[in-house]
């Protein structure tokens, strides 16, 4: 993946304002994003994925601008073909597991069946080893099916990059060794790329192909 942007915004909550002005250009597969807490690594990332707008800059992938405020480009999240893959994974509670992963696919308004049955779904269901759980819904799993839940989502729509906002921050410490040696063996075998924020060292040191570091909403590359 060819992932160019440089993002500037400016966010003031009362008399505080936060200026972010970050900017990368990297050919790798695995990006990590790492920073202490508030350096501006969640806001970088959604602005890659289109929730949010900055006020000027770029994100192009692979040649294709995604955004660009100069000629007013500003492609919305749906038509990025990115998954964003939320902190606390964001199911909907009022869906099962199966019900949630289909929903990436679903046009318009209503929400998958119960009962359907869709081959990429059923794929990435078997894949993750969800299949006896497909009918539970997420309070009814545990930290790692929830997080493999929402990676399952991620993936059936085949996003062309995957962004994963601290994958592993609401699993415990053994969990977290775990679901990292499986996204890590996930990555290598689907060769999808994947833009991962963290202030994990142990992140940095798997995942960063390249690192971009933030600190204070400026970015500079790894030492
Ligand atoms: N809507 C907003 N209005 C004003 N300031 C905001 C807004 N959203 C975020 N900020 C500020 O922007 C800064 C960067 O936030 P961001 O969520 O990107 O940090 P982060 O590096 O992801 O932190 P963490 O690791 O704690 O999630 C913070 O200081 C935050 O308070």
């Amino acid at each position: 993946m060819l992932l160019d942007f440089h993002l500037r915004n400016r966010l003031q909550s009362g008399t505080r304002v936060f200026t972010l002005d970050v900017q990368l250009k990297s050919q790798a597969q695995r990006v990590v994003i790492a920073g202490p807490s508030g350096s501006g690594k969640s806001q970088t990332l959604k602005a890659i994925a289109g929730l949010v707008r900055p006020q000027s800059g770029h994100v192009r992938i692979d040649g294709q601008t995604l955004y660009d405020a100069a000629s007013g480009v500003f492609l919305p999240p749906q038509a990025r073909r990115l998954a964003y893959v939320f902190q606390d994974y964001a199911l909907f509670a009022h869906l099962t597991v199966r019900q949630n992963i289909a929903f990436a696919l679903a046009r318009g308004w209503l929400n998958p069946r119960r009962r359907a049955r869709h081959p990429a779904v059923e794929y990435w269901i078997e894949a993750f080893e969800l299949g006896a759980l497909a009918h539970q819904y997420p309070h009814e799993l545990s930290g790692g099916q929830r997080q493999r839940t929402a990676l399952a989502r991620a993936l059936v729509a085949e996003p062309r990059a995957l962004l994963l906002d601290e994958p592993f921050a609401a699993l415990d410490a053994d969990l977290r060794q775990t679901m990292r040696a499986e996204l890590d063996a996930l990555q290598r075998r689907l060769q999808v790329p994947m833009v991962l924020i963290t202030h994990d060292p142990q992140d940095v040191a798997l995942f960063g192909d390249e690192v971009l570091h933030l600190h204070e909403g400026r970015s500079g590359r790894a030492p």
